[in-house]
């Protein structure tokens, strides 16, 4: 089994704290290497058709894929996900509401400032994923797991990132302010908690496992939420290789939990890059999810699904919406590096760690507060 157990969350800490550390310096590097051999120029589209199919088989084609995505490019499109559209356009335009409906004042009293698990409303230039060399534009509402939200309904024992149980923790709007809103996201984030689930069983197959590996470490998963709006572009410019950009949406980064699924709208902004330098634009596809292998992952399969790099910039005169889902596992498991991706000639690159804290972690740099 990958887990070691359940320890206070206080153990292991040291090691998480100084792993986050170490992603940023993997991220400097990532921005400026140029030479590596594997390279890439496109982004799959993997149909999950198959993949609901109860022929064994069929299944473990669609996980062929899958492995064959995440141990190059680290993204691919599902489309055919079973997620109806109306859900999809529905939560979409629940975040242009968000922005635009709620009164600022009521933007304030929920602002993330006010939550110690970095939930509710966040405006732009609040946090930055690289170093605050660069304000972000992007504003965001961000919210997490509750076992309301899951349609298992969870097995009540959900922690937070810390590894504490404080009952209800989000933030949520009024619901008179904006009327069908926390129906809307607890309907879009039930089908996308369950499509992760679903996803974890092909990554099992994916990684030589048996499809069921995942399973007792998701009924209570981490699945931090966010809806971000990106203003439209003040000064709309075409991607070029001289990567000159005055307004960062979202600067680059790595996702840190195992992997993320991210809905947008129909207008471009998320490039990735390529091991060789070169920016490739993830351009909506029509009826499909982002799906990308977040750090937590790569550590776990030691290093052979990758965490690729990217970033947001809003390159048109029209606003852009998205809405990704970190999924995690529980957060008070600690794991090691999986069996499957361990040999003779390839021992383990990284120590155990606990799913909650690395993520913590991680956060906790991309905020001034200090307070986290
Ligand atoms: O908005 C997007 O397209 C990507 C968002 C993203 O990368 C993130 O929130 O980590
Ligand atoms: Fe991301």
């Amino acid at each position: 089994m990958a887990t070691v157990g359940k320890v206070p969350v206080s153990v292991g800490h040291e090691s998480s704290l100084s792993a986050a550390l170490e992603a940023q310096k993997y991220l400097q590097s990532r921005l400026t290497a140029t030479s590596e051999t594997t390279s890439f120029r496109s982004i799959p589209i993997i149909d999950l058709t198959k993949s609901f199919s109860s022929s064994l088989t069929d299944r473990q084609e669609v996980a062929r894929q899958i492995n064959e995505a995440c141990t190059t490019v680290g993204f691919f499109y599902i489309t055919a996900h079973g997620i109806p559209e109306e859900v999809c356009n529905n939560v979409l335009n629940l975040a242009h509401r968000f922005f635009h409906e709620l009164p600022q004042s009521s933007k304030e009293a929920i602002h993330m400032k006010h939550s110690n698990h970095f939930r509710g409303y966040e405006p732009a230039a609040f946090s930055s994923v690289n170093d605050f060399t660069s304000k972000e534009t992007k504003e965001a509402f961000n919210w997490g797991y509750e076992t309301g939200l899951d349609p298992t309904g969870g097995d009540g024992k959900y922690v937070e990132l810390d590894g504490t149980s404080e009952g209800a923790v989000n933030q949520w709007p009024q619901e008179s302010e904006l009327p069908g809103f926390y129906n809307g996201i607890s309907k879009y984030y039930g089908e996308v908690l369950q499509l992760s689930r679903h996803l974890f069983r092909l990554f099992a197959l994916s990684l030589a496992l048996p499809e069921d590996y995942f399973e007792t470490l998701m009924t209570h998963p981490g699945g931090i939420a966010r809806l971000i709006r990106y203003p439209p572009s003040i000064n709309p410019k075409p991607l070029s290789a001289l990567n000159e950009d005055e307004e960062i949406g979202l600067g680059a980064h790595t996702d840190y939990e195992c992997f993320t699924l991210l809905l947008q709208d129909s207008n471009p902004g998320l490039e990735i890059l390529s091991p060789d330098g070169h920016w490739i634009s993830a351009e909506p596809v029509n009826g499909g999810i982002v799906v990308n292998v977040g750090d937590f992952l790569m550590r776990w399969t030691n290093g052979v699904y990758k965490s690729t790099v990217h970033r947001v910039v809003n390159r048109t005169a029209k606003e852009r919406y998205s809405t990704p889902l970190f999924f995690s596992i529980n957060y008070d498991e600690i794991v090691e590096t999986l069996p499957s991706c361990l040999s003779k000639d390839n021992p383990s690159k990284f120590p155990p760690i606990t799913a909650g804290r690395y993520v913590l972690d991680r956060l906790a740099l991309t905020v001034k507060t200090g307070k986290y």
